[in-house]
């Protein structure tokens, strides 16, 4: 990475190797609308998380519901077996009843949330400054007399009056606290005031560990929680797929990539990155769109033909980092936006040559039709309609396939097999025991529909690995 004054960047690269993950997928991720997890399930992703190598996981708020309070437990039970290795922390309002179920589940630490600003403390609260500093203070004491860490949350610090912030974090750390989040619970922050505000508070409230826990309304939730870190944040809240209340928080795969790409850090195990974003995609029903960075299904698709040109001469002309990075792979899509070194590469690709003037014939063509996305069939047909050539090897009889599919295991398998269901050209599906979970029968006129049947069937999410075979004789009974 060479951007203009990098450099300076690169001057907080041990302020970014020090900072820890805190993953809140299980708590401020089950407060998005719709999301809703069960037991188990909370129990696999927790295993994932630990897996990727986050540093604490936020595992719920015990005084919300029976279910909660059991999750936490058994991912507290985990963690006592070996099974997790992180810090497993239990959310908690201040109030004794809500710190008493946090302390039931024996969690590593208890998170104490408490609205500072002043909107908070008059309308939800109905409370003076003085009477919210010594709840703050009462209910850390409380909490830490059970004998855990204890962290206190300022929520909504980002709009609290700065000096009685101050007052409130030394009353926090003064009572127990050795870790104190400020939360940006709007997400009124950027950059650069997420930089002075936590070098302000390091300075002036020093001997306490600031988390940065910042919401995305504007879409500055990873540019807020960078400026934290540059202001001495040493951990950050994240949750996979971005989850949370709203528009949800900082995602754990962006700010970890981002991680990775300027400062040369692995913050997690990167290569599991797509596996836990497709778990949850799975548990939460949302899945993630199309755009989103990093982990969107069009973060390495390529489709102006300028683009293509550059891509196909070096990737790194518009990729900021390699897919390769996350186990992912480039692709690009042809149609009106085309140019011709694109075009000539999808057709050799599929075996076919053109002369220049073809080229230039075909691309023209491309260019007047009303194809959103060309497929390899739509493409080769034009080719033949310009060139007056037949381009598909002659096949005197259909051709017919079988493909073995091995579901990716946090997948269910009859999702898959239903989107299968639905391609032109799939004769016949069975779900199967062994090695691989489904088999399928495809028929096609010729290679290349054939081909493009077998491509949306790999396309398709959730499927791991493919094994085709195709078929050269039959015997009919
Ligand atoms: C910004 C964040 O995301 S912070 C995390 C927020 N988490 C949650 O809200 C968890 C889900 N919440 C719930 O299940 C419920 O709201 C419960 C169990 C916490 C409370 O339920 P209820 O007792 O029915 O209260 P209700 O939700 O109607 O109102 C919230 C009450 O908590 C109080 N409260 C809110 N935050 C806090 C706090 N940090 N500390 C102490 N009390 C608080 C409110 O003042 C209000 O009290 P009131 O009834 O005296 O006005
Ligand atoms: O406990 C925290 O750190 C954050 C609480 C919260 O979710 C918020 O303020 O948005
Ligand atoms: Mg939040």
């Amino acid at each position: 990475m060479s951007a203009p004054f990098q450099e300076e960047l690169l001057r907080y690269k041990q302020n970014f190797e020090r900072v820890k993950l805190l993953d809140a997928t299980l708590r401020e991720g089950e407060q998005t609308p719709g999301v809703s997890f069960t037991i188990d399930q909370k129990l696999e992703i927790a295993k994932k998380l630990d897996e990727l190598g986050v540093h604490m996981i936020e595992a719920g708020h015990p005084a919300v519901a029976p279910d909660v309070m059991e999750a936490v437990k058994r991912i507290v039970a985990m963690k006592k077996e070996g099974e997790i290795k992180a810090e497993i922390i239990a959310h908690s309002r201040a109030v004794k009843a809500d710190i008493d179920a946090a302390a039931e589940t024996e969690a590593d630490r208890i998170a104490i949330f408490y609205g500072v600003s002043d909107i908070h403390l008059k309308s939800k609260h109905r409370k003076t400054r003085e009477e919210a500093l010594s709840i703050i203070a009462e209910m850390v004491e409380y909490a830490k007399s059970y004998g855990v860490k204890v962290r206190f949350t300022a929520e909504d610090a980002s709009r609290a009056d700065l000096e009685y912030l101050e007052q409130v974090v030394k009353t926090a750390r003064d009572a127990g606290a050795d870790r104190v989040s400020l939360a940006d619970t709007v997400g009124i922050l950027t950059p650069w005031t997420a930089k002075r505000f936590f070098e302000h508070m390091v300075k002036r409230v020093p001997n306490v560990e600031y988390d940065i826990h910042a919401h995305n309304d504007l879409g500055m939730a990873v540019a807020t929680a960078f400026g934290a870190v540059m202001g001495g944040a040493t951990a950050v809240h994240v949750t996979v797929n971005g989850l949370g209340e709203r528009v949800g928080i900082v995602p754990l795969q962006v700010f970890a990539v981002a991680v990775k790409v300027h400062f040369g850090i692995d913050k997690v195990n990167l290569s599991k990155l797509m596996e836990v974003t497709r778990l949850v995609e799975r548990y939460s029903g949302l899945e993630v769109p199309y755009n989103m960075p990093v982990i969107g299904d069009y973060a390495f698709i390529h489709k102006a033909g300028v683009h293509v040109a550059g891509i196909l001469a070096d990737p790194r002309t518009y990729e900021a980092f390699p897919p390769e990075m996350i186990g992912r792979s480039r692709d690009y899509v042809v149609d009106k936006y085309t140019g011709k070194k694109a075009v000539k590469a999808k057709l050799e690709k599929l075996g076919i040559k053109v002369s220049d003037d073809e080229l230039l014939k075909i691309l023209d063509e491309i260019k007047r039709s009303r194809y959103k996305i060309l497929t390899d069939e739509n493409l080769v047909s034009i080719a033949e309609k310009v060139t007056g050539r037949a381009l598909r090897p002659k096949v005197t009889e259909k051709l017919e396939a079988i493909v073995w599919i091995k579901v990716d295991s946090n997948t269910f398998t009859s999702s898959v097999a239903r989107k299968i269901h639905m391609i032109d050209g799939v004769k016949e599906i069975a779900e199967v025991t062994g090695d691989y979970d489904l088999i399928v029968r495809v028929e096609a006129p010729d290679h290349y529909m054939l081909n493009t049947v077998l491509d949306t069937i790999r396309g398709i999410k959730g499927i791991e690995s493919t094994h085709t075979q195709i078929v050269l004789k039959k015997m009919d009974k």
